[in-house]
């Protein structure tokens, strides 16, 4: 039967990047989507963005909701330094196969914790089972209708810290319009919206950065 998106994704990686070498895993994902095969990964314009708030946190731990194929779990995980854990929640068993190997390949499986399942029946077990007290940065990147509540949810489970940062992918496309209303009326938020554009095309798209104030 015909192969999968991901599965193309990734022998693209395994065909044009240097095992053990992030950056040009990051390239051949970068090209493969931009030249053969569009793929929902955060891409080369946000993924910036994505660096620069990652450099600027200087994360003990990280959360990212929604793994996909790990491309930017790949570019996040470079960043931090050994000691530092990146624990990654994905729902669909399909993407996960996939992304555990692109992170294998990057040679960064010691900062990372992929976990399937969903983030709602996750997040309420992260103390218990990981032993966070808290998240010093979320990556937002999975179901754009569960922004919100899975926010709501680490306030609720006390994952937040003063300073812990939220930052969100595809606010405006394909949009998470409750999330940013939230992040950007509540108190508990100081938020910023980086503009740019949806991965791989001239469509708007950007990141919201949302610092929680405790
Ligand atoms: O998390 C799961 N999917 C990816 C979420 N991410 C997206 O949906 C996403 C979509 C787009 C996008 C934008 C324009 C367009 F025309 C089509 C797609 C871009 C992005 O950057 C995303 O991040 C998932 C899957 C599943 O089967 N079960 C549980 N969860
Ligand atoms: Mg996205």
């Amino acid at each position: 039967t015909r192969s999968t998106r991901p599965q193309r994704l990734l022998a693209a990686v395994q065909k044009n990047a240097t095992r053990g070498d992030p950056r040009s895993v990051v390239k051949a994902i970068d090209e493969f989507c931009r030249y053969t095969e569009w793929a929902m990964n955060v891409g080369d314009e946000k993924g910036c963005i994505l660096d620069s708030v990652v450099s600027e946190v200087n994360p003990a731990t990280v959360l990212e909701l929604g793994t996909y194929c790990g491309y930017s779990t790949v570019r996040i995980a470079t960043l931090l330094p050994p000691d530092a854990k990146l624990i990654t929640l994905e729902f669909n068993p399909d993407f996960a196969v996939i992304a555990r190997q692109v992170i294998a390949w990057a040679g960064q499986e010691e900062k990372v914790h992929l976990v399937e399942g969903s983030s709602g029946d996750l997040i309420p077990k992260m103390k218990e089972q990981f032993g966070v007290k808290s998240f010093d940065l979320v990556f937002l990147d999975h179901w754009k209708d569960r922004y919100l509540p899975d926010a709501k949810l680490m306030e609720e489970c006390g994952l937040l810290g003063k300073g812990s940062v939220l930052l969100a992918d595809n606010v405006i496309c394909p949009g998470s319009p409750d999330y940013l209303d939230y992040v950007r009326n509540s108190p508990k938020y100081r938020s910023q919206y980086f503009k740019s554009h949806l991965e791989y095309t001239k469509v708007e798209d950007g990141l919201e950065k949302s610092v929680f104030l405790g």
